[in-house]
């Protein structure tokens, strides 16, 4: 293990990355707090206010894949889509089979400009996990409780916030609603089984409800579909704590650009479309498996160094302060002053490796574990 290596995998580099995060996240909610009178004089403005604050917090977990653990990002895609890239409005289609398939979203999202405006259609618990939850709140977006009844109609109204929006963004959809697992895999073929679909050996059954929908309300917003298919070299399962550790992964992503008008506008036929596009999404996996890359030519972006310089600016700001606190309290010799203050680090630290912990799969939620029973008793409508 080189020198470098050993001081990534130290406790007090990761803690102290982590309060930078968590001290300037704060700082940033805050100041996304402050910009609410704006949003009822100019909203654009507010909006773009916001696009740039958001930048600050979610460029320091891409500067922690990109910078940190030097996990590199390979994308394979056709190069006449490749200059439309970042240039406008997508829907993004993921495969959601890994605990950092977002971060790697995020990482090329830096690389085409988007980071700081782009979107989510992400389930309602999230948006209460501290700095990320809160940002995306100023962001707009899209939560949805997973219960189409009442998804329906919020899901249709939030994403027509978005006609106006201001800046270029990717709308990232995982349309099959959860992180695989086996036991959800199953459960899903079972759905499959029982609709007349043929079986994915490498993704759940995509709910096209939400991609329905998504599709409908950003026509003339959204200029194209991203179909997206990730995975990583040599059957590698990367974690977050993995990155903080600085472990170096390497992702492949392949997308392919399918223009907005190619979908179909009738419901049944738009399901239809997306489950064929996931037999193809399961194809391109098949041939990763067998061939240990994606078809087609690779394109990749380089990194850029922006997220590391927004890193660099909170760490010089921060890390003084805490210095002289810290020298403060060793020289007052309170020890009640450091006991508490202990306290307080032990908390922090807590509530950060609960945030980490929503990103871990055995940490789930139950969705698509329980759902097999109802859908397989009742028949298949195409339409609600
Ligand atoms: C150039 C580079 C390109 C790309 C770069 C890549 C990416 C970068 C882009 C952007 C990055 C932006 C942000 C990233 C940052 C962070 C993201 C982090 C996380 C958030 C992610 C989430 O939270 S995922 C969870 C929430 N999202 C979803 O669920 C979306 C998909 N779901 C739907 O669309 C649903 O339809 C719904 C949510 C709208 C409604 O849910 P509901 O449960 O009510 O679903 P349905 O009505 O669809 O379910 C009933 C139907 O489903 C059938 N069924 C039942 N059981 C199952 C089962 N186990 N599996 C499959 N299907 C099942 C049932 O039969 C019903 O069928 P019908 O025929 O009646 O529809
Ligand atoms: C600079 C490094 C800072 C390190 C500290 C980081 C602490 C913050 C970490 C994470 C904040 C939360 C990120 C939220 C993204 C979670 C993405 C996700 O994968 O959600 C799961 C959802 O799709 C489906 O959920 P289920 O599979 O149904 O359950």
């Amino acid at each position: 293990m080189g020198l470098l290596q050993l001081l990534k995998s130290q406790f007090l580099c990761q803690l102290i990355i982590c309060y930078v995060f968590l001290a300037s996240g704060l700082i940033v909610n805050l100041l996304q707090l402050c910009t609410s009178p704006l949003w009822l004089i100019n909203k654009q403005l507010a909006r773009r206010l916001n696009v740039r604050l958001a930048y600050c917090i979610s460029s320091q977990m891409v500067a922690a894949l990109e910078w940190w653990s030097g996990t590199e990002c390979t994308l394979y895609t056709d190069p006449k889509s490749y200059s439309l890239y970042g240039n406008e409005n997508a829907i993004v289609v993921l495969n959601h089979m890994f605990e950092i398939d977002f971060l790697c979203g995020w990482t090329f999202c830096e690389r085409f400009g988007v980071l700081g405006s782009s979107k989510v259609l992400a389930k309602k618990e999230l948006a209460y996990v501290p700095i990320i939850g809160w940002m995306w709140y100023f962001l707009e977006i899209v939560f949805c409780k997973r219960k189409w009844e009442e998804d329906r109609t919020t899901v249709a109204q939030s994403l027509q916030r978005l006609q106006d929006y201001p800046e270029n963004f990717w709308f990232l959809l995982y349309c099959e609603g959860t992180r695989f697992t086996p036991k959800k895999h199953q459960i899903s073929m079972q759905v499959a089984e029982s609709k007349g679909l043929p079986k994915l050996k490498y993704h759940l059954l995509p709910r096209t409800k939400g991609f329905w929908v998504t599709v409908q309300n950003l026509r003339g917003t959204a200029a194209a579909v991203y179909d997206s298919t990730l995975n990583f070299r040599n059957n590698e399962a990367p974690t977050l704590l993995g990155i903080l550790n600085g472990k170096k992964y390497h992702a492949d992503l392949y997308v392919r650009r399918i223009p907005l008008e190619l979908i179909p506008e009738d419901e049944a036929e738009c399901a239809a479309w997306l489950h064929k596009l996931y037999q193809e999404k399961d194809s391109f996996q098949e041939h990763y498996t067998e061939t240990g890359r994606f078809p087609g030519p690779i394109v990749s972006p380089a990194r850029r160094p922006w997220s590391l310089i927004n890193w660099l600016f909170w760490s010089c700001l921060l890390l003084y302060p805490l210095a002289l606190l810290l020298i403060q309290l060793i020289s007052s010799g309170s020890v009640l002053t450091i006991v508490v203050s202990a306290a307080i680090c032990y908390a922090a630290s807590a509530g950060v490796r609960w945030m980490i912990g929503q990103t871990e799969i055995n940490r789930g939620s139950n969705y698509g574990n329980k759902e097999q029973i109802d859908s397989l008793r009742k028949p298949s409508k195409a339409s609600t």
